[in-house]
């Protein structure tokens, strides 16, 4: 009896402190730092970035060779206040940043209020010598772009472009006057010219403003789109993307065309503009992303460099300023290249892309670097981690980067050009209670889709070998977002990923499934045939990743959950909704719980094929399938999110409170889409992992 009783609280003993060894708190896993704005100085070797620790924000810079980290301002609350538009004057001396907003969303430059403070909050530029000293605040306005000659910045406010002395010397005044809602304000490299877009509803022009004695010369204005103005090195010509004006008849809302767009040279001098590309008229030749994400720069040897979707995957070509060439492609092969950064002498390239010896690094990110005149790509930096944001130091020396593993958050990190050496910097400012070393490492898994699509996810498994266990499929925003084999590189899905490394501690397996509408994955796959509302095409791999889990050994099929913010919450709710059989919980934050839209816009012929797309939204609307709703639910919005109206979360609530259908909800006034307290997206991530324990572990 005694020795049975000894083996037994010897077990105990045993068990608990594995246990022990592997739990950890959520706030110790949200506890990283988080940086950003990563920045250089177009000379020598001085970076910027902006460090945001559990929500108090504030500015680092370093210098090489040593790059040893220093802080230069001292915000020390957490109030939401982000950090944005981070730039060093050419010379060195100077630092600007925008200190506050919510620049994910659509209303960036309007102030952000979380603490919901009496005294309100501010969207305001600011200044700061590079060697240290008092922050200067300049003017409440946004998107500053500092003079080449060092003394002054121009920005923003009310969508006029003003100017302030960097010192603060003199007050901040209205450059100019232009109809229309003005930015992309970019300085001619001499300083003696401001080019910016003026965008007027159907149309937007390019203007260049020289002084209170011109009028503004206006760039071969026409009935179209320009924007992304680029000064020629010499400061002599102008190049810009066009596209056409919104417009023309109708088009059909299930018809996939071509979006025409076009690279143009205009010569100042004579204002005599030419058109040196036109984009291939196919649909993977439509202007690429959302984002616009042209990146168009201006490189050595007359040339211009951009990106294009045309061959199916998101790649840099070049092309002849001069015009009457085909574009090269520079970096060929199935990947995606992203965040490009041009060096100062614009014979370089560096960018981040998914790609490597390692055939998992097309979920994963590396350093590349190709020249502007020839497809001779350099892979940089290789391994298991994570490595994105690369920006040349004004010298070319090195490399600045941000950097993360599976088990370590994103840090700055520098590399040296010469010999790829990476040497991160700030590592102390990860606290000693971060629980790395008991973070899993997520596995890469692929399975297909009932029509026969590769879907890959991130596999998050416990570290104890138990069986039945319950599993959580956890579905991304965006839609046009890639979840990778580690850290992410996105704020807003660090958070994400730490609560995934939180609920797989706590016992649960964690799927987290790149769908289509995707990026990294090509064309095809990040622009399926319909899509999001036109019917939702993209939940059958939600639905795939479930069942996934129910067939994978050890796991619960009973005991399936789902969670997911934003577009991620659109699609848990659908799940829940059309299958809750398969998912038996689940949390919906800030989701897109109806996709109704007024198909006919004023003015215009209704789309031939208006009726099937209304009828298509119904039925890829959560809201649609309430019968069919029966799993726990929680709902999770906060009241100023500029990205998915908090109405959505309001109707959805009123529906299941006239169907009588139990919920849970959790409501936060004043903070946005991207939970800019972090007290909140602390006490939005626990009530996730709470909800999911209760409903899923705890049964
Ligand atoms: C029509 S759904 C909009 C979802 C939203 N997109 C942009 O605001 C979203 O997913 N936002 C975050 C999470 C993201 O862009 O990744």
């Amino acid at each position: 009896m005694k020795r049975s009783f000894l083996f037994l609280l010897i077990f105990i003993f045993i068990t608990a402190f594995t246990l022990r060894a592997q739990t950890f708190s959520l706030e110790s896993v949200l506890s990283y730092p988080f940086p950003s704005e990563l920045t250089a100085a177009n000379t020598g070797s001085k970076i910027a970035w902006a460090m945001n620790e559990q929500g108090r924000r504030n500015l680092y810079v370093a210098e090489g060779p040593d790059f040893n980290p220093r802080k230069l301002t001292s915000y020390d609350k957490d109030d939401g206040q982000e950090i944005t538009s981070l730039s060093i004057s050419n010379n060195g001396k100077w630092v600007v940043f925008v200190r506050g907003g919510d620049h994910s969303s659509r209303e960036g430059s309007v102030s952000v209020n979380p603490s919901s403070d009496p005294a309100g909050a501010k969207v305001e530029l600011i200044s700061i010598p590079f060697e240290g000293g008092k922050p200067i605040i300049l003017a409440e306005a946004d998107h500053p772009a500092i003079s080449p000659a060092n003394h002054q910045v121009a920005f923003l406010k009310n969508s006029q472009v003003w100017i302030s002395p960097l010192d603060g010397s003199l007050p901040a005044k209205q450059m100019f006057h232009a109809r229309g809602q003005n930015g992309a304000i970019s300085w001619s490299p001499d300083g003696s010219k401001l080019a910016f877009v003026s965008s007027r509803g159907d149309h937007s022009f390019i203007g260049v403003y020289t002084d209170e004695t011109r009028p503004i010369n206006w760039i071969t204005p026409a009935f179209s789109r320009d924007f992304s103005p680029r000064w020629s090195p010499d400061g002599k010509n102008l190049a810009f993307i066009r596209m056409q004006g919104q417009g023309g008849a109708t088009d059909s809302l299930f018809a996939r065309k071509h979006q025409p767009w076009a690279i143009w040279n205009v010569d100042l001098s004579t204002g005599n503009g030419i058109q040196v590309w036109k984009a291939p008229e196919t649909v993977q030749g439509s202007l690429p992303g959302n984002d616009k994400n042209i990146n168009l720069n201006w490189a050595a040897n007359n040339r211009l460099v951009f990106i294009s979707y045309q061959d199916g995957w998101q790649h840099l070509y070049a092309v002849s300023a001069s015009g009457g060439q085909p574009a090269q492609l520079l970096t060929p092969g199935n990947f995606m290249v992203e965040q490009v950064n041009i060096s100062s002498d614009g014979k370089w390239l560096v960018f981040a892309a998914n790609t490597g010896k390692d055939p998992q690094d097309i979920d994963r990110r590396h350093i590349v670097k190709v020249p502007t005149d020839k497809p001779a790509m350099e892979i940089l930096s290789s391994g298991t981690g994570l490595e994105t944001y690369p920006v040349f130091t004004g010298d070319n020396s090195t490399i600045a980067l941000l950097s993360s593993t599976a088990q370590r958050p994103l840090l700055p990190a520098v590399m040296s050009v010469s010999n790829r050496k990476i040497k991160l910097l700030a590592e102390e400012m990860i606290p000693a209670s971060f629980p790395g070393e008991k973070l899993v490492v997520p596995k890469q898994v692929t399975f297909k889709a009932p029509d026969g699509k590769t879907i890959h996810a991130q596999l998050f498994e416990p570290k104890s070998a138990s069986k039945n266990k319950p599993a959580i499929v956890y579905v991304h925003g965006g839609p046009q977002r890639q979840m990778v084999l580690g850290w992410h590189f996105m704020d807003y899905y660090s958070i994400d990923y730490a609560l995934n490394q939180y609920l797989t501690s706590l016992g649960f397996t964690v799927l987290s499934v790149n769908y289509r509408l995707g990026i990294g994955y090509g064309f095809d796959f990040h622009k399926p045939k319909n899509g999001g509302p036109l019917g939702a095409s993209e939940y059958q791999d939600i639905k795939a990743a479930a069942e996934w889990l129910a067939a994978h050994p050890g796991i619960d099929a009973t005991r399936i959950g789902i969670y997911g913010g934003s577009y991620g919450g659109y699609l848990t709710a659908l799940a829940l909704g059309r299958d809750s059989k398969l998912f038996a919980a689940g949390v919906d934050i800030h989701g897109v719980n109806n996709r109704f839209s007024n198909y006919a816009s004023e003015g215009k012929e209704p789309a031939p094929d208006a009726l099937l797309a209304a009828k298509a939204a119904i039925a890829s609307s959560p809201v649609t399938y309430l019968d069919t709703w029966t799993s726990p639910t929680l709902i999770i919005h906060a009241d100023d999110d500029r990205n998915v109206s908090f109405s959505q979360s309001v109707d959805l609530a009123r529906r299941f409170e006239d169907k009588k259908f139990e919920f849970e909800l959790l409501a936060i006034p004043d903070d946005t889409h991207h939970w800019m307290k972090h007290s909140n997206a602390v006490k939005v991530s626990k009530a996730t992992a709470d909800f999911l324990k209760r409903k899923l572990l705890d049964k």
